[in-house]
């Protein structure tokens, strides 16, 4: 048993398919025995998946900054509330209480959450799997823009093995709970000479 951290939507304006797929993400994640930790709200993506998740017997768990409870009403009944000081308290606390992340179609939120657990995997500062829940293509645009930038060297091609992308939430869990839980090394500039040098692979 693992606890998994969910990123998504806090919108309420989104197509209701999401809602759908966060609501299967809530019930697998409790179904294969894992707890389950967000940011909080009770709202869209967020709110479905924890309300699934504690449904169908996952403990839940919610980190909310002290400024957002005046806007976001956490759900009655969760597991536990968390209140930080902050928002950057915040996703420490989600970060260090998770085993495994798990990114669903969002927003300027979500995509930062994303960001900050990525950049983070790839320059070996934690060893936690990463799953994106692609459904409908919400990340297609994103991720044809990182290959660019892989292209012209302003990302390394590593950063794609560290993230599963995928429109199913079983194979996204699959993922988490299987996926090998190595530190990627950065090499030492003194060893390998210049970036540019580096074979591609390696970079
Ligand atoms: C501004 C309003 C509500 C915001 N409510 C939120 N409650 C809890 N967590 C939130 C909220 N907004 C953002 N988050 C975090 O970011 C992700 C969602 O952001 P997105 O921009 O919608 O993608 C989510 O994972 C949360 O951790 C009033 O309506």
């Amino acid at each position: 048993m693992s606890t998994i951290c969910l990123y998504g939507s806090a919108s309420g304006a989104i197509d209701p398919t999401h809602i759908d797929l966060a609501r299967r993400v809530g019930e697998a994640i409790a179904r294969r025995g894992h707890d389950f930790v967000y940011g909080g709200g009770g709202t869209s993506v967020m709110g479905a998946a924890e309300a699934a998740a504690r449904t169908a017997g996952a403990r839940t768990i919610g980190v909310i900054p002290r400024a957002l409870l005046d806007v976001e009403q956490p759900p009655e009944g969760i597991s536990e509330l968390v209140v930080t000081d902050d928002m950057r308290q915040r996703k420490a606390e989600m970060d260090e209480r998770a085993d495994a992340f798990i990114v669903l179609p969002g927003g300027l939120g979500t995509l930062e959450e994303l960001f900050e657990i990525w950049v983070a995997r790839t320059i070996g500062l934690h060893t936690k799997p990463l799953a994106v829940l692609d459904s409908g293509g919400h990340y297609a645009g994103l991720r044809t823009w990182l290959e660019d930038l892989v292209a012209r060297g302003f990302a390394r091609p590593l950063v794609w093995d560290v993230v599963c992308w995928t429109e199913d939430p079983d194979e996204a869990l699959d993922f988490l709970e299987q996926a090998p839980r190595e530190r990627v090394m950065l090499p030492s500039s003194e060893a390998v000479g210049k970036f540019s040098d580096w074979p591609r692979d390696r970079r």
